[in-house]
């Protein structure tokens, strides 16, 4: 299983390397990749796993986090509805997104960034991503609110971004043009 040892932190160069597709039909190897990404998340969530192994609380995992470029994620979130949005994707893409933004009003993390960093991250408010994940095969889902943060910032690890390279240098806090605030329950 993956602890946070596994993890790899900022300033590790890899973590701005552009990660690969995944060849499909996946390999035994990569299926393996992307479950044990989900399942980091899904331990992380359980009190008692995450005492036991001390593992920071995580809704969003990607493999050039654990060192492994290879385009693969793992998200375990709840949106503010209560709907539950568990996936292990293989090649996750962005196909198609709303022009309007919205942005954490506490800002965000990342669980390769052990500092806070202030400021506000614009996302897309709504996006569509197609991908194949491990247990349904190839899908296509439409995402909005925290659900779409999460996998907007998965796959810009698998593209070497980091959350910070988002937010407004001059002023962290201006909110995006036209964006909304989502707040932090
Ligand atoms: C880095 C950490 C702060 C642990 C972050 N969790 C998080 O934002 N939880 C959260 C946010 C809410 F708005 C409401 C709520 F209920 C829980 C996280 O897991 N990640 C995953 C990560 O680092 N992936 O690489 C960072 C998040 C920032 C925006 C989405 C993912
Ligand atoms: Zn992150």
């Amino acid at each position: 299983m993956i602890t946070m040892k596994d993890i790899i932190r900022e300033g590790d160069p890899r973590l701005r390397e552009i990660s690969s597709e995944v060849s499909l039909p996946p390999s035994a190897e990569d299926i393996h990749l992307a479950n044990s990404l989900l399942e980091y998340v899904i331990n992380s969530q359980n009190p008692e796993i995450a005492a036991e192994y001390g593992l920071r609380s995580g809704i969003g995992l990607a493999a050039p986090q654990i060192g492994i470029l290879k385009r693969a994620i793992g998200v375990h979130v709840t949106d503010l509805q209560g709907n539950l949005y568990s996936y292990a994707l293989l090649n996750p893409k962005i196909v198609s997104h709303s022009v309007e933004e919205v942005y954490l009003s506490g800002g965000e993390g990342c669980l390769s960034v052990d500092r806070d960093v202030p400021g506000y991250v614009p996302r897309y408010a709504r996006i569509t991503v197609t991908g194949f994940d491990t247990r349904l095969g190839e899908v296509k889902i439409r995402l909005k609110g925290l659900p779409a943060i999460c996998f907007q910032h998965e796959i810009d690890h698998l593209n070497g971004v980091m959350f910070y390279d988002r937010i407004n240098k001059t002023n962290p806090f201006s909110p995006p043009e036209g964006a909304s605030p989502l707040e932090r329950k």
